[in-house]
C-alpha cells in the first residue's frame, strides 16, 4: 500500500514538458525514489554476476557511473544478466499479448519507427505504473528527469540556434502532444483491471519521460532472426549495464551469446581497467544532434559532429561568386551534370537534398562530387572519372587543381554562410558560459559552439588543401 502511494506521488508530480528546464542538472539527476533498492545486490539476487570490483559512483559531470575499485584485467566479466532482467517489449512482439498488452500494442503502432524508444518506453511506464512491478528495484533507479531538449524552456530550445535540430525537437514535442491525446483516447472509461497504467493518467510529460528514458539508456541488441538469417534489432534496458557513461574509447563492451532464445547480456573488459577509473562503454559514433536529442548531452571535439546543409543550386551559385569562382551553373546544369546529380540523389524526383560538412568526411561526399561537377566544363574529363573518386576527398583533384580549388573555396563560402546564420559568435557565447550559465541554458550554449567550431574546422581544413594544391600548381609553372 505504501509502494503503491509512493508511485502515485512520483506519477502525479511527472512535469509538463516545457518547465523542466530551470532545473534539469546534467551532473546530479535525482532519482526516481531517493533512497532506492541497491541495484547491484539485486541483479546479483536474480542470478546475474557483478565483478567484486565494479561500484556504482557519483561522476563529477555524467551523473551516475560505474567505477572500477581496483584493477581489473583485460577480458574480465565485469557484468552478467540473465535472460529475464533486461525490459524489453517482450511478448508484445511474439503475439502472445493478452488483453492488456494488446492495448500497448496497438499503441505502439501509431508511434513512428524513428521514435521507437517511445514503443518500449510505453512498456517502461507500464512497470513503473505496476505496483510490485519485477523491474521496480531497476526502475526506482532512473533519473526523475532528463536533460534532453523536448523538456527545454522555449528560450533555451532558440538558443540552439541551428535549425535542424530545432526541427527535431519540434517534431518530437509536436508527436508527444498528438500522441498524449491517442493515449487518453485508448484509455478512456477503461476499467482500472484493464487499464495498463493501473488506472493512472499519462500525459505528454510521462511520455516524454519514459521516451527519454529509453532513448537515453536502451541498448539494440540481437533478437529473433528473420527469414533471410539476419537479426531483428531489439531495443532493451539493461539494467546496472545502462550505468556505463560513454566514451569514443572506452574500456567496456556489451556481448551478447549469440544462443538467442535464451540469452545472457555480458559487458566484458576491451582493455586493462584501472583502480578508480569509469567503466565507460561507446554508445555510438553519433553527431552532437543525436546525443543531445536522445541522451541529454554534448560531446566537445566531437569528431562525428557535422552541420546539416540544404543543397540548392541558387544557394550553391551565391556562395561561388563570394568565393571568386567565375560564372557557376549551379542553378542550370547542363543535361550531363543533371545526371550525375540525379546518381548523386541530388536531383530527379525523390532528391535527398540534406548535405553535410564535418564528421569523417568533412564534405560529404555526395556535396563534393556535386561541387566538382558543376564547377567542371569538360565533360568527358568528368564521364572519364568514376563516381566514387568524384565523392572522396582522399582522391586528389580528380578534375584538375583550378576545379578542385573552385570546389573548396565554394564549400569555403558555405561555411562562412552557415556560420553566418548563428546570431551569436563563439566568444559572446564562450563570455555567456562564464558569466554562469546553468542547466539547458549551458548546454544549448555548449551544443551550438560545438557546431560552430565544426565549421571552423571544415573551412581551416579546406583553407589548408586550397594552399597546397596552390603552392603545387606555382611549382608546376
Ligand atoms: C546510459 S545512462 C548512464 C548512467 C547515467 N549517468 C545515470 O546517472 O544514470 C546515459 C546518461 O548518462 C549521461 N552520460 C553518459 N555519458 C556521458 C558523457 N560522456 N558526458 C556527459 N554525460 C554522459 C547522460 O546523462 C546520459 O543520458
Amino acid at each position: 500500500m505504501a509502494a503503491s502511494k509512493a508511485l502515485m506521488a512520483s506519477l502525479n508530480h511527472l512535469r509538463p514538458l516545457t518547465c523542466a528546464a530551470s532545473s534539469v542538472s546534467a551532473s546530479y539527476p535525482a532519482r526516481l525514489v531517493p533512497q532506492s533498492p541497491d541495484l547491484i545486490k539485486w541483479v546479483r539476487k536474480e542470478g546475474g554476476f557483478v565483478h567484486q570490483a565494479v561500484n556504482i559512483a557519483q561522476d563529477e559531470s555524467k551523473g551516475l557511473g560505474l567505477v572500477a575499485s581496483e584493477e581489473i584485467p583485460r577480458g574480465s566479466d565485469l557484468i552478467v544478466l540473465p535472460h529475464h532482467v533486461p525490459l524489453r517489449f517482450g511478448s508484445l512482439e511474439s503475439g502472445h499479448e493478452d488483453a492488456l498488452d494488446s492495448l500497448l500494442v496497438d499503441l505502439a503502432r501509431q508511434v513512428p519507427e524513428e521514435l521507437w524508444a517511445m514503443k518500449l518506453g510505453l512498456k517502461l511506464l507500464q512497470e513503473r505504473a505496476k505496483v510490485g512491478s519485477f523491474w521496480w528495484p531497476y526502475i526506482s533507479n532512473l533519473p526523475e528527469m532528463y536533460s534532453v531538449p523536448i523538456f527545454f524552456q522555449g528560450e533555451d530550445i532558440k538558443n540552439l540556434q541551428y535549425a535542424p535540430l530545432l526541427h527535431q525537437v519540434n517534431k518530437r514535442c509536436r508527436f508527444l502532444l498528438d500522441f498524449e491525446k491517442e493515449v487518453k483516447r485508448a484509455l478512456h472509461n477503461l476499467k482500472p483491471d484493464k487499464h495498463p497504467f493501473g488506472g493512472q493518467e499519462v500525459d505528454a510529460s510521462s511520455l516524454g519521460w519514459a521516451m527519454s528514458a529509453v532513448s537515453s539508456r536502451a541498448f539494440r541488441l540481437y533478437g529473433n532472426k528473420r527469414s533471410d538469417g539476419t537479426h531483428i534489432d531489439i531495443p532493451m534496458m539493461l539494467p546496472l549495464i545502462d550505468m556505463c557513461n560513454h566514451s569514443f574509447n572506452p574500456n567496456a563492451q556489451i556481448v551478447q551469446e549469440q544462443n538467442i532464445g535464451n540469452s545472457k547480456m555480458q559487458v566484458v573488459a576491451e582493455t586493462e581497467i584501472k583502480q578508480d577509473s569509469p567503466l565507460l562503454l561507446n554508445y555510438g559514433c553519433l553527431s552532437n544532434d543525436l546525443f543531445l536529442l536522445d541522451y541529454g548531452f554534448v560531446i566537445p571535439s566531437n569528431p562525428y559532429d557535422c552541420i546539416e546543409l540544404k543543397y540548392d543550386g541558387a544557394f550553391l551559385d551565391a556562395a561561388s561568386m563570394a568565393a571568386g569562382v567565375a560564372s557557376p551553373n549551379f542553378s542550370a546544369p547542363a543535361p550531363w551534370q543533371e545526371q550525375i546529380l540525379s546518381e548523386l540523389n541530388l536531383a530527379g524526383k525523390a532528391p535527398d537534398l540534406k548535405v553535410s560538412l564535418g564528421g569523417q568526411e568533412i564534405v560529404e561526399g555526395r556535396l563534393l562530387a556535386a561541387l566538382r561537377v558543376l564547377l567542371a566544363s569538360d565533360m568527358e574529363a568528368v564521364q572519364n572519372c568514376d563516381l566514387s573518386a568524384l565523392k572522396s576527398l582522399a582522391a586528389e583533384a580528380p578534375l584538375g587543381i583550378a576545379n578542385e580549388v573552385a570546389a573548396f573555396r565554394t564549400a569555403i563560402a558555405l561555411c562562412v554562410i552557415a556560420l553566418g546564420h548563428f546570431p551569436t559568435k563563439i566568444m559572446e557565447d564562450e563570455s555567456l558560459l562564464s558569466k554562469g550559465a546553468s542547466g539547458s541554458t549551458e548546454l544549448a550554449i555548449q551544443f551550438r559552439i560545438q557546431k560552430k567550431s565544426v565549421i571552423i574546422d571544415v573551412m581551416r581544413d579546406l583553407t589548408r588543401r586550397v594552399r597546397l594544391l596552390s603552392s603545387k600548381e606555382k611549382c608546376k609553372v
